[in-house]
């Protein structure tokens, strides 16, 4: 499996991907910048957290409008796995690869800290090796992290079995007191149509080594490479 990861002025979590993908495939990712045209043959794109362009505008806006922006959007339609994680959730989502929104945390606060996550589905190559309704310690790390679209879109995602992720309390409880920042009907993470993208504010890539203090993102990266394989 070959992947790449694009890296974007103001990214800052490309190496903990490249990391955590290196562990995974066996080889490293290769590293393309935001002003490539063109993205080498690959079977996934990676596009990490951070602070692309120092969230001006509006976080994600301006990386969604970069030359190599085009070219993953582009390739996903033809079936090519893409990842956003993060600020890569918040550029994918304004690309246009998937629906709604990423607004301001309802507290107004950046949150940093370990959440509950809960896998919705295990049917997708990014989740098949987590059982449905797992219990999952991942970090956030975002000031934009709550995930808002109108009722007919969330609706429609939960009928298409496309909510990836979800922010829960112990044993798996949805709870307002467990949502980080306050994302519509407690959505963590979620897929496209097709299943081949997947956006999520949480970082599993943080969470790979035992000194993360939680190993669980780890088979998220595992389930790729065997998706592929
Ligand atoms: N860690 C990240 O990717 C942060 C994303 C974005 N800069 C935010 O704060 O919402």
């Amino acid at each position: 499996m070959k992947a790449a990861i694009v890296v974007f002025p103001g990214s800052n979590r490309e190496n903990d991907a490249k990391a955590a993908l290196t562990q995974a495939i066996g080889r490293e990712p290769i590293m393309v910048w935001h002003r490539d045209t063109s993205l080498p043959k690959v079977d996934l794109v990676l596009v990490p957290g951070g602070f692309s362009y120092g969230d001006y505008l509006r976080c994600g806006a301006i990386a969604a409008n970069s030359p190599v922006l085009r070219e993953v959007k582009a390739r996903s339609e033809q079936g090519m796995a893409v990842i956003g994680i993060c600020n890569g959730f918040q550029i994918i989502t304004e690309a246009g690869l998937l629906p709604g929104v990423l607004l301001r945390n309802a507290n107004l606060k950046f949150v940093c800290r370990n959440v509950g996550l809960r896998v919705e589905t295990s049917n997708s190559r990014f989740t098949a090796g987590y059982k449905k309704g797992q219990v999952l310690s991942v970090p956030v790390a975002h000031h934009d992290g709550n995930y808002f679209a109108d009722p007919k879109t969330l609706d429609e995602l939960e009928a298409e079995d496309r909510i990836a992720f979800r922010y829960c309390g112990p044993e798996g409880r949805l709870d307002a007191n467990y949502n980080p920042n306050g994302s519509t009907r407690h959505i963590a993470g979620i897929l496209n149509k097709q299943r081949n993208v997947l956006g999520l504010m949480p970082h599993p890539e943080n969470a790979i080594e035992p000194i993360h203090g939680s190993t669980d993102g780890k088979a998220l990266f595992h389930s790729l490479v065997e998706a592929v394989s």
